[in-house]
C-alpha cells in the first residue's frame, strides 16, 4: 500500500542553525512511528514540517502528507494538509478552542471551513461521536465544561469528521491521568486498525511508547540516533543515548 507520509532528505533551518535531518520516513495505512528524544531534539519541528508549519524556517527536501507536497505549497495546498489529509492533536487541546463557543459550533466551522455542510456535516459528526465514545450532549458544551480527557476525545472526533487519514499526535496523553491516558491510547489504536489511520507519535514517554508504535525514530539535536522497530529499538537499544531515555522509564529497560 502506499505510504500517507514520505519524508526523504528532510532538512530544516533557523538560519544556518540545523534544527533537524532527517533523511528517509515512509507511514503507511494504519502504522504508527513514534518520535521520541529528550526535550529540544527536534520532535515538533518534524510534526510542524509535516504541516508546513515552519514560517521563518528554511525547509528543504521532501515532505509528502496525504499526496500533498508540503515543501514550497501554496497557502491552498496547505489548506487542504491541515485538517483534511493530516490532523494535529495536540497536549492540550482545550487550549486550541475558542471558549467562547458551543463544541457543536466549533466543530460545525471546522468542518464548513473543509465544505462539509448541512446533513452530510451533521452525519460526519454523529459518526465521528460514536467512533471516539463520546455524547452527543457534550456538543452543546463549552471547552471549559468537559474534562481533559473529554477534549482529546472531541479533537479526535474533529480529526475522525473530517476524514484525515494522517494524525500527528504531539505528547496527546501526558496532559492526562492514567486511565484515561489508556482509553485515548485504545481509541488510536481502534482507529489505526479499523480506518487504517496513520498516526506519528510523538512522546517523552518510552512506557506509553512501547505500547503504540510499530517503528520507532529517536531523535537527538534533530539527528537521528537510531531508528526501527519498536520492539527492537526499545527492547535491544543500539545507542547508549537510547539506553539513557529507557533507563528515565522505571517499568521497562530494566
Ligand atoms: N521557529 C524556530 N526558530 C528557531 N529555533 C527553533 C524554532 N522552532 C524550534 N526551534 C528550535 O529547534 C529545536 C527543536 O525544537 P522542538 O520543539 O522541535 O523540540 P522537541 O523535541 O519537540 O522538544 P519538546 O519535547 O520540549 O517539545 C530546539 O532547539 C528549538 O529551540
Amino acid at each position: 500500500m502506499s505510504p500517507l507520509i514520505t519524508i526523504e532528505d528532510l532538512r530544516v533551518r533557523a538560519g544556518d542553525r540545523l534544527l533537524v535531518a532527517l533523511d528517509a520516513l515512509e507511514v503507511g495505512p494504519g502504522e504508527c512511528v513514534a518520535l521520541v528524544g529528550e526535550s529540544g531534539s527536534g520532535k515538533t519541528t518534524v510534526l510542524n514540517a509535516m504541516l508546513g508549519l515552519t514560517g521563518g524556517l528554511r525547509v528543504s527536501g521532501r515532505v509528502v502528507v496525504g499526496g500533498v507536497d508540503v515543501v514550497g505549497a501554496d497557502e491552498r495546498a496547505l489548506g487542504r494538509v491541515r485538517g483534511s489529509a493530516a490532523a494535529l492533536i495536540s497536549q492540550s487541546p482545550q487550549d486550541s478552542l475558542n471558549p467562547t463557543m458551543r463544541l457543536g459550533t466549533l466543530l460545525r466551522r471546522v468542518l464548513a471551513r473543509h465544505g462539509v455542510r448541512g446533513a452530510e456535516a451533521r452525519e460526519r459528526t454523529a459518526d465521528a461521536l460514536r467512533s471516539v465514545l463520546l455524547d452527543p450532549g457534550l456538543l452543546r458544551r463549552y471547552p471549559h465544561q468537559v474534562s481533559g480527557g473529554q477534549a482529546q476525545r472531541f479533537a479526535i472526533a474533529t480529526a475522525v469528521a473530517l476524514r484525515a487519514g494522517v494524525l500527528l499526535a504531539d505528547e496527546p496523553t501526558s496532559a492526562l491521568d492514567v486511565t484515561v491516558q489508556a482509553s485515548v491510547l485504545d481509541l488510536l489504536a481502534r482507529l489505526r486498525r479499523e480506518q487504517g489511520v496513520a498516526l506519528v507519535f510523538v512522546s517523552h514517554d518510552l512506557a506509553v511508547v512501547s505500547g503504540i508504535a510499530d517503528r520507532v525514530v529517536v531523535l537527538r539535536d534533530g539527528r537521528v540516533v537510531e531508528a526501527g522497530p519498536a520492539a527492537g529499538v526499545l527492547g535491544a537499544p543500539a545507542s547508549a543515548y537510547t539506553r539513557e531515555l529507557l533507563d528515565a522509564v522505571p517499568t521497562i529497560g530494566k
